[in-house]
């Protein structure tokens, strides 16, 4: 595999944890015009040793869960096992895929709270705690710092509307490499997330973006020691669309890739009360009145001519309409 196969590529900004964490100025505003141009950077953490040897154990977990049976593996089936998709395995072929016509081109495990799952993931339960407790604390430092870049205020900034939300959730994927091997084909279709910040580990390229208002997909090569960290529709609508959100997708290349491509994700989301809306000090909603039926006290404001609605009614929404 050449890596012209894999052109062009993405010059994306590289942002370092300790510099962030050091607030340096520079640092700052370099995040800054990430997630205002791009909405996706690579978070340099290469020191970072517990990221490295819980990274090698969700890896292992990963190949041991996508190598049981189909059929043990659809005994936890993410559509029956709850309303939001936090929890369970989507076969390949479930959503549709990026060509027309076509299915998706992937296998997915989804991983949030204490729910029935294959036995290989209670004993991987301390890693899978490690890296959310790591993730949290790599988004801690993305908000703060986004936060003073936006001159918020404490009480109404990015940290402020996320914790330990109970719609987060680790993704765990695998993109079979003989289905993709014989032509180009898009096995994740082009999306934007629809949380706040996904840290997005994989040593295997296939991802791609698309810059606004361009037509060219440009590769997204794994970085060793650098998560890929894509801002989410969250980010862009609680930010009045200054942060933008990145779209996305992932493709095999003819000829590029015989294995497997492995991949897994951390997915932040909101706090499930969080008004999907500009915060206050970057935007206002529209000042119209909406009634909604069954939407409770979100039917006062409207945003884009949406009626503004909880993260938790949200995220609902976005999936009705994404396996629709
Ligand atoms: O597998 C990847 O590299 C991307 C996955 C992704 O975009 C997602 O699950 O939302
Ligand atoms: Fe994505």
């Amino acid at each position: 595999m050449t890596r012209e196969t894999f052109e062009p590529v993405a010059q994306l900004k590289t942002i370092s944890l300790e510099a962030l964490k050091g607030r340096s100025a520079d640092e700052v505003s370099k995040l800054l015009t990430a997630a205002k141009e791009d909405g996706v950077f690579y978070l340099n953490i290469a020191d970072d040793v517990q990221l490295k040897s819980v990274t090698n154990d969700i890896n292992w977990l990963s190949h041991s869960l996508f190598n049981m049976d189909e059929t043990e593996k659809l005994k936890f089936d993410v559509d029956k096992l709850g309303p939001y998709k936090l929890n369970g395995y989507k076969p390949v072929g479930r959503n549709v895929g990026g060509i027309k016509g076509q299915r998706d081109g992937f296998e997915s495990y989804a991983i949030s709270s204490d729910h029935p799952a294959p036995p290989v993931i209670a004993q991987s339960q301390h890693h899978l705690d490690e890296f959310r407790s790591i993730c949290l604390d790599l988004a801690q430092v993305v908000f703060e710092t986004l936060s003073i870049a936006c001159h918020l205020p404490d009480e109404n900034s990015f940290q402020s509307c996320h914790s330990t939300s109970p719609l987060n959730l680790v993704r765990l994927l695998r993109y079979p490499g003989a289905m993709g091997n014989q032509t180009f084909s898009i096995p994740q279709t082009a999306h934007t997330d629809m949380g706040s910040l996904t840290f997005l580990f994989t040593n295997s390229p296939g991802l791609q973006i698309q810059r606004a208002g361009s037509s060219e997909w440009l590769h997204v090569l794994p970085k060793t020691g650098h998560p890929i960290v894509n801002l989410g529709d969250a980010m862009k609508i609680l930010s009045n669309s200054e942060l933008q959100s990145v779209l996305h997708r992932v493709v095999s290349v003819p000829g590029g890739r015989a294995e497997d491509r492995y991949s897994f994700a951390y997915l932040m989301r909101p706090e499930p009360s969080t008004l999907m809306a500009p915060l206050p000090g970057l935007g206002d909603t529209d000042g119209k009145s909406y009634h909604v039926p069954g939407l409770g006290h979100a039917d006062e404001k409207s945003y884009n001519g949406e009626p503004v609605r909880t993260c938790e009614e949200w995220v609902t929404m976005k999936f009705r309409a994404l396996r629709g």
